[in-house]
């Protein structure tokens, strides 16, 4: 290969060369397959190159030596265990949902009030939830691998996912089984591959836009012995709705940015970085693309890039009454079926359209989409077909033209992924974020602004952003803003988690400097986390309150442990019954009836502590899990819409909000308890002062605050209710790490650090020393303590930075939970 690689390509080379993992953070242009086919020619071993698409494989086969193997994951998968299912996967294609209902067992109609779920549709439901389990990393299918269904509320949801959960286990025999009669995908014999935990036949794997990946593939691609080489864009991650994951951040291996784009010139990387900057992206590229390429006004674009379908169809319709031949990306079969279902329902009838099932009229889903607030894309669709009306979409859709014909091509962002084209305009829909109640501008959202670095991204030649000029107007109102009074980000003042989160902040700079390889750690913790069996999780319910699991299994734990709840549910009872409510609390009566039910649960604590055993394990879980809302209200400053607090009334009492608390809840937590039983048993046995249980630190006050979840007998424990351990990594490294520091004057006697995963039963522990050494710690304990409080001291005493750019959306999301503790 003739080309002269840059000194990022050349440093990826070298670190690939010494056998080592890797993530290239390669941002738009910057030549990743040109980069991987240079590292893969250097080496005679085998490799496979785990491409996006077909499209995509087919390329790189041609491009690669002939050391690597270059397939899509499905691909890689039917080699393996794939073509055993052939036979099934042809005769299968078409089995209708009735069949599927009556193979299945489905026999009777779901009423739920007025709406009724056929038997036909609850068969393509349990379809959907085997969809997307594929997709996940779960081992069994489960009521939240239910799709949202339209018109359906909160409760309903929950209830017809309960109902079908049989249904889709019984789904899943079939599938698996050698008889299995129901229809037979491409995505099922991909999950039965992952599930028998595949070992790739390869010494390197290399994996293509890594930014967006299945948690099915990303699990494999996590779990394999060879040396793994992950490749994309972070910024470009668009699909984190469809449940895609990013798998580049946060894998333990050395991270090298490519960041010289060939694709365009400088003023096109200067619109790029400015909106990189907004995606909270800590990469600028520098256009080292064609000639010529510049920003200005083009009016005869190849490419008109929108933010969504309807923006798209206007875009579509000016071209047609101008006689412009235009191809929409994607064709416009999915415009039609709307537009079709509309006209149905608009006639009476009922509609087999996935969104739309549930409706009777179309006045129905005008009347849905006005009063629910989650049915973001059904809006999207509601106002397409108000817009123009059905009968024009599907005329515009007839009068498509293909991309070679076209002289335009229109495409929603979305779509235009991995394209470029020599000029494109941004086109509708990409709109400023407004103000808030108080008149504050808000804030852009970083995933709008990375759907926007994709789409300024796609131009060689010549780029047009005249839609997006608002982002003049609005940078300087938000500088402006970040000088009120508690809009300035001091990062020293937030607590220790939360400065984690971000890498400009103090806490951050000083692990940097001196303990600055997580890699090793992490990969430790990945290995010894695979060790251990799988995280137990709530089977039958859609949407588990995770965060309100998580408070109540720490709460059971500290009791068990023979402690009191401690200081964050004091203040949270305190704050919810306060006379200065916090945002969505209940009217004065319930905060009064509130503050009475806290001073009854500390009481209930204190009573079972004084006795074990007083109450029964369901009850004290169950207050666990009341206290988790009351701590909610403190660490978040709010009354989320689904707490149980939000609408107490003056009648509310402590055994109300226990009998509300949900029966997987009670089961959950009670698993979580079982598997604490023996890890746990040693720290029981301790005596009470060697059990300590939220320590706060010398330190504390120097940040924003920080409590530790336990120290038992010299051993500091931070508590994971994680679902997902795989990615637990660098940041509870450094929380572990910046919890030992804070102890400035070793005053709690701390030896060892590690993390409980409580859904796994799992400890992992290190030595206070082998911990630092593996971090690469630049001076012993006791002096990076000392060098830890001067550090947090200078950073208090500065006075606030002027803002040098504008404040992003995570620090200003961060400055707002700056009052919940570490
Ligand atoms: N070191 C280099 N010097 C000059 N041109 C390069 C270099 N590396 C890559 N390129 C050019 O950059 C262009 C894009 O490269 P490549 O095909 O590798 O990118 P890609 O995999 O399609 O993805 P992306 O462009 O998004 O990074 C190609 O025209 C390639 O020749």
């Amino acid at each position: 290969m003739a080309l002269e690689p840059t000194q990022e390509q050349q440093a990826a080379c070298e670190v690939f060369g010494a056998d080592q993992d890797l993530a290239l953070i390669a941002g738009a242009g910057t030549g990743k397959t040109s980069t991987l086919m240079l590292m893969a020619a250097g080496t005679p071993k085998r490799g496979l190159y785990v491409a996006f698409n077909r499209a995509i494989a087919d390329d790189a086969r041609r491009r690669f030596g002939s050391n690597v193997d270059c397939r899509t994951a499905h691909a890689v998968a039917f080699r393996a265990v794939g073509w055993r299912f052939k036979g099934r996967l042809d005769a299968s294609a078409r089995v209708p949902a009735w069949v599927t209902a009556s193979i299945l067992g489905i026999n009777r109609q779901l009423d739920i009030g007025a709406r009724k779920v056929t038997v036909n549709h609850q068969a393509r439901l349990v379809t959907g939830m085997i969809r997307r389990f594929c997709y996940s990393a779960d081992r069994q299918v489960l009521a939240r691998h239910m799709e949202y269904v339209n018109g359906l509320e909160d409760e309903e949801q929950e209830f017809v996912a309960r109902v079908l959960l049989p249904f889709a286990v019984r789904a899943w025999e079939d599938i698996s089984s050698p008889k299995g009669q129901l229809r037979f995908e491409h995505d099922h014999y991909m999950k039965l591959w992952a599930m028998g935990n595949p070992v790739l036949p390869a010494d390197f794997v290399l994996l293509d836009e890594a930014q967006d990946t299945n948690p099915v593939l990303e699990e494999i691609f996590l779990n394999q012995p060879a040396q793994r080489v992950c490749v994309g864009d972070p910024a470009q991650q668009i699909y984190a709705w469809r449940s895609a994951r990013d798998v580049m951040t946060g894998f333990p291996a050395e991270q090298l940015p490519l960041t010289q784009s060939f694709r365009f010139g400088p003023q096109i990387a200067a619109v790029a970085n400015r909106w990189l900057r907004h995606a909270d992206s800590n990469m600028q590229l520098s256009g080292c693309g064609p000639e010529g390429s510049r920003v200005g006004t083009a009016a005869q674009p190849d490419a008109v890039l929108c933010r969504s379908n309807a923006d798209a169809m206007a875009e579509v319709l000016k071209f047609l009454d101008l006689g412009v031949p235009v191809a929409l990306t994607g064709g416009g079969e999915a415009l039609n079926r709307i537009a079709n279902a509309a006209l149905e329902l608009k006639e009476g009838k009922r509609t087999s359209h996935p969104e739309l099932f549930l409706f009777a009229s179309w006045g129905e889903v005008q009347e849905y989409v006005e009063r629910d607030k989650s049915g973001q894309d059904l809006k999207a669709i509601v106002s397409l077909v108000d817009k123009y009306g059905p009968h024009q979409i599907i005329d515009a859709v007839n009068r498509l033209s293909s991309e070679d014909r076209a002289q335009v091509t229109v495409s929603t962002a979305h779509k235009a992924k991995g394209r470029e084209w020599s000029s494109v305009r941004i086109g509708a829909g990409f709109v400023a974020p407004g103000v808030d109640e108080d008149g504050r501008p808000r804030l852009l959202d970083p995933a709008e602004a990375r759907l926007i670095y994709v789409a300024v991204t796609r131009a060689r030649q010549l780029l047009d952003v005249e839609k997006l000029a608002w982002i003049e107007d609005y940078e300087k109102s938000i500088v402006g803003d970040a000088r009120g009074d508690d809009a300035d980000p001091r990062l020293v003042e937030l607590p220790l988690t939360a400065q984690l989160k971000h890498p400009a902040s103090p806490v951050c700079h000083f692990m940097a400097e001196h303990l600055p390889s997580t890699v090793p750690l992490v990969q430790d913790l990945q290995q010894r986390i695979r060790a251990l069996p799988r995280p137990v999780q709530p089977s039958d319910v859609q949407y588990p309150q995770w965060w309100a699991l998580g408070h109540a299994i720490d709460y059971r734990l500290r009791l068990s442990l023979g402690s009191g709840p401690g200081n964050a549910l004091t203040s949270g009872i305190a704050l919810a019954g306060s006379s200065e409510p916090p945002r969505g609390a209940p009217a004065p009566e319930g905060r009064a009836a509130l503050r009475a039910a806290g001073a009854e649960l500390l009481k209930a604590f204190d009573s079972w502590l004084a006795t074990p055993g007083s109450l029964g394990e369901e009850t004290l879980i169950r207050l666990a899990f009341v206290a988790a809302y009351f701590e909610d209200v403190y660490r978040t400053g709010t009354f989320r819409r689904h707490s149980m607090l939000a609408d107490a009334s003056e009648e509310t009492t402590l055994a109300d909000l226990s009998a509300r608390v949900p029966a997987y809840a009670v089961e959950d937590i009670s698993q979580q308890m079982q598997l604490a039983e023996e890890p746990f048993a040693a720290f029981r046995a301790l005596p009470p002062a060697a059990r300590i249980c939220g320590p706060e630190f010398s330190g504390s006050a120097d940040l924003g605050g920080a409590d530790a979840d336990f120290i038992l007998g010299g051993l500091l424990l931070v508590c994971k209710a994680a679902r997902e351990p795989r990615r637990l990594g660098r940041e509870e490294i450094y929380q572990l790490a910046g919890y030992l520091l804070l102890d400035y004057d070793n005053v709690l006697g701390i030896d060892r650090v590690g993390l409980y995963l409580s859904r796994q039963g799992g400890l992992v522990t290190w030595g206070v020393e082998d911990f630092l050494r593996r971090l690469g710690a630049t001076a012993p304990l006791a002096r990076l303590r000392a060098r830890f409080r001067d550090h947090l001291k200078d950073a208090t005493s500065l006075p606030a930075a002027p803002q040098s750019a504008p404040p992003t959306a995570a620090d200003r999301a961060i400055a707002h939970v700056a009052g919940s503790t570490g």
